[in-house]
């Protein structure tokens, strides 16, 4: 069986492969990951990467006794290792790797999920490899996310990737954990996730480590769910990443439900309340229905309502009260009162900056007629 091709992933790497020696980073086991990823981009396939690592590399350079780290001493070590972590992949790559800190209160937050989202993807358009991890230095415990499983899920979800691949120090999911008993046999192939795969899934006996396997496979379900094929595989053999390559699957495949358009529709349509409305001129209608472009502030003629940058609104033809779409607007509509009408160019001057170029984004935007 071959495995479902994809254009953009998301590689989730563990402390177990960064730091294995659980103290200061380690090259070890990440030029094979490396080389997955450059072979990967020469391949013209998108990767962002989600790195743990930078409390273990922090621990070479913050003494203690405690086995059981107090918070601030592990926000230190966060803060200190997550330089050497990135300096460590950074030695790897011969174009440039940008660092993402966020938690998940940023990704609650509908503004700043719009703008880590146009951040990762501008990155991604100039071909810099985002490096993203928790911002575990200043995080509290309502801000986390927690783990990386979990953050590895949330930003496949976040870029649109069709992929996420967690490399970790095991072959994949076992029917029980594999140091507790000998006898545990890897699944190849996990179609749907329910009760019975959480309960095959233990944690973990890496201090290091946070999830074990049970934030794997909630990770798992949070990406399939949203249309991605999720795997875990060993990080630790060079091998893997060969059969990747190739198209095989070395570990375990979580296989992706449904397609992600529907889900996006879907959620689009039902979860997301219109908070108002964009009217836009004959060519944007034009450009919306028949090119399946991306909304512009020139073809906006007028806003009604009063909403802010993430919320979801409907766009109608100036010309007709039926609407035509929704979408994720990434501006607020005090925003787009300014600049309705306007070419992207005479926003730069009348703002000073550059101005995000879509108003919504084609990959937010749903044709009413078809949902
Ligand atoms: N059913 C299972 N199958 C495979 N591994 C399991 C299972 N249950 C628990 N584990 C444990 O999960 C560990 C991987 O998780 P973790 O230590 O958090 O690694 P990482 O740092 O890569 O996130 C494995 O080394 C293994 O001991
Ligand atoms: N954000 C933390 C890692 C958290 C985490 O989930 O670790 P792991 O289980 O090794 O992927 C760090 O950089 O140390």
């Amino acid at each position: 069986m071959k495995t479902p091709p994809w254009r953009r992933a998301v590689i989730k790497v563990g402390s177990a492969l960064i730091a294995p020696d659980v103290n200061g980073t380690s090259s070890k086991y990440l030029l094979a990951i490396a080389r997955f990823i450059i072979e990967c981009r020469e391949r013209g396939q998108e990767v962002v990467l989600c790195s743990s690592g930078s409390v273990a590399a922090g621990r070479k350079h913050i003494e203690t006794q405690h086995d059981q780290l107090p918070i601030p001493v592990r926000k230190a070590m966060a803060a200190v290792g997550q330089n050497d972590m990135m300096a460590n992949w950074s030695r790897f790559f011969d174009f440039p790797c940008a660092q993402v800190l966020m938690t998940h209160s940023d990704l609650r937050d509908r503004a700043r999920y719009v703008s880590i989202r146009n951040t990762l993807h501008t990155l991604l358009e100039h071909n810099v490899l985002p490096i993203v991890n928790e911002n575990d230095a200043l995080a509290t415990d309502e801000m986390k996310v927690g783990d990386n499983d979990n953050l590895a899920a949330m930003v496949a979800t976040l870029v649109d990737a069709d992929a996420l691949f967690i490399c970790s120090d095991i072959d994949g999911l076992f029917d029980a954990d594999p140091r507790l008993d000998p006898d545990a046999k890897k699944i190849p192939v996990v179609d749907k996730i329910d009760e019975s795969i959480f309960a095959l899934a233990g944690g973990t006996t890496n201090k290091n480590a946070t999830g074990g396997m049970r934030t794997k496979v909630e990770a798992a379900e949070k990406a399939t769910s949203h249309g991605i094929d999720t795997y875990i595989v060993n990080g630790r053999k060079g091998e893997t990443f060969e059969h990747l390559l190739q198209g095989e699957n070395p570990g375990t495949l979580f296989r992706r439900q449904d397609d992600p358009i529907s889900n996006k529709k879907h959620w689009l349509r039902h979860t997301l309340v219109s908070q108002g409305e964009i009217l836009v001129d004959a060519g944007a209608v034009d450009a919306l229905l028949q090119k399946g472009a991306s909304l512009l502030s020139s073809g906006i003629v007028d806003v009604q309502g009063d909403f802010n940058r993430g919320d979801a609104v409907l766009v109608r033809s100036a010309e007709s009260t039926e609407a035509i779409a929704k979408g994720i607007c990434q501006y607020s509509a005090h925003e787009l009162m300014h600049i309705k009408g306007q070419q992207t160019s005479e926003i730069a001057e009348q703002f000073g900056y550059s101005p995000i170029t879509e108003v919504i984004h084609r990959d937010d935007l749903m044709i009413l007629e078809d949902v």
